[in-house]
């Protein structure tokens, strides 16, 4: 398959090898020096997109105008999901977003959708979320952390919004999910999810040890979208 990528920087570079590694070609790389309106898109059966939160819409847009299939990678944009799930169906594009490609994460989040509807019952249990990321990251809390506390919030409705702590915590109503992002430096992404009550504590949690399990949930990602049409996620690619 050709791939295109749109975003050359930790992620690029991991999904170039790991594509490279599965057969696949890289047909262009969308960076800050080249950027999207140099290239022509339809060149690749699908583009990977991995770039920055206020980038994102407008290389989907540019996609769905050159009816390039493309997986979204970047973070910081679930507030216009609905948004970009009406142009895909205006465009009759194909896209496939998630907050983490791992295959580890999405096992996480099926586990903690379940745990979360088992603890409803017994609410002196207090959730939380923490997640740790390297200096670089630009948006906070994580992706990830959001899909987490949303999946808290559909399946637990003691809980009706999350509320991003920045010092020490959690200050928040019982009815808010706290959710703490820390930055320390060379950490692709840690997250844990705490139930806490006075007699014990209960944690599920996932720690990436490297980008390599982002970039390949990416490609095989890439490798279910090629030839479909229509909004995707992790979910329909892992058949959860
Ligand atoms: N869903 C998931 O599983 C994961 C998601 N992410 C998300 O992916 C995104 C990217 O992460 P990461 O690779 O670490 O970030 P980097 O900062 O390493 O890379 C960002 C890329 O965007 C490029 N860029 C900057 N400006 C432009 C522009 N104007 N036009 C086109 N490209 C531009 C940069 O170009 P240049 O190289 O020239 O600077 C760089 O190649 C983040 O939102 C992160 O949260 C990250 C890991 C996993
Ligand atoms: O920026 C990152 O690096 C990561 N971003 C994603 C997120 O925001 O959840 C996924 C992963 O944790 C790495």
């Amino acid at each position: 398959m050709k791939i295109g990528l749109i975003g050359y920087g930790k992620m690029g570079k991991a999904i170039e090898r790991i594509a490279l590694e599965r057969g696949h070609s890289i047909v262009y790389k969308v960076d800050s020096k080249t950027t999207i309106d140099q290239v022509d898109l339809r060149q690749a059966d699908v583009a990977i997109e991995f770039t920055q939160p206020g980038l994102v819409i407008n290389h989907i847009e540019t996609c769905l105008e050159q009816k390039t299939p493309v997986v979204v990678g970047t973070t910081g944009w679930q507030d216009q999901l609905a948004y970009v799930a009406t142009r895909v169906t205006e465009k009759g594009g194909a896209l496939l977003h998630a907050s983490n490609f791992s295959i580890g994460v999405n096992i996480l989040f099926n586990i903690n959708e379940k745990l979360a509807a088992l603890m409803f019952p017994h609410p002196e249990y207090k959730a939380q979320i923490e997640e740790i990321h390297h200096v670089q990251k630009l948006d906070a809390p994580s992706g990830t952390a959001v899909s987490l506390a949303q999946g808290i919030i559909q399946n637990n409705h003691k809980y009706t919004s999350w509320k991003a702590e920045t010092s020490s915590w959690p200050v928040v109503s019982d009815h808010e999910l706290p959710i703490q992002a820390l930055r320390e430096p060379n950490v692709p992404g840690t997250h844990t999810i705490s139930y806490i009550s006075t007699i014990d504590t209960l944690t599920l949690s996932h720690e990436a040890h490297s980008r390599d399990g982002f970039a390949l949930g990416s490609v095989i990602a890439a490798e279910f979208l090629h030839g479909k049409k229509g909004i995707h996620t992790m979910r329909d690619v892992l058949a959860f």
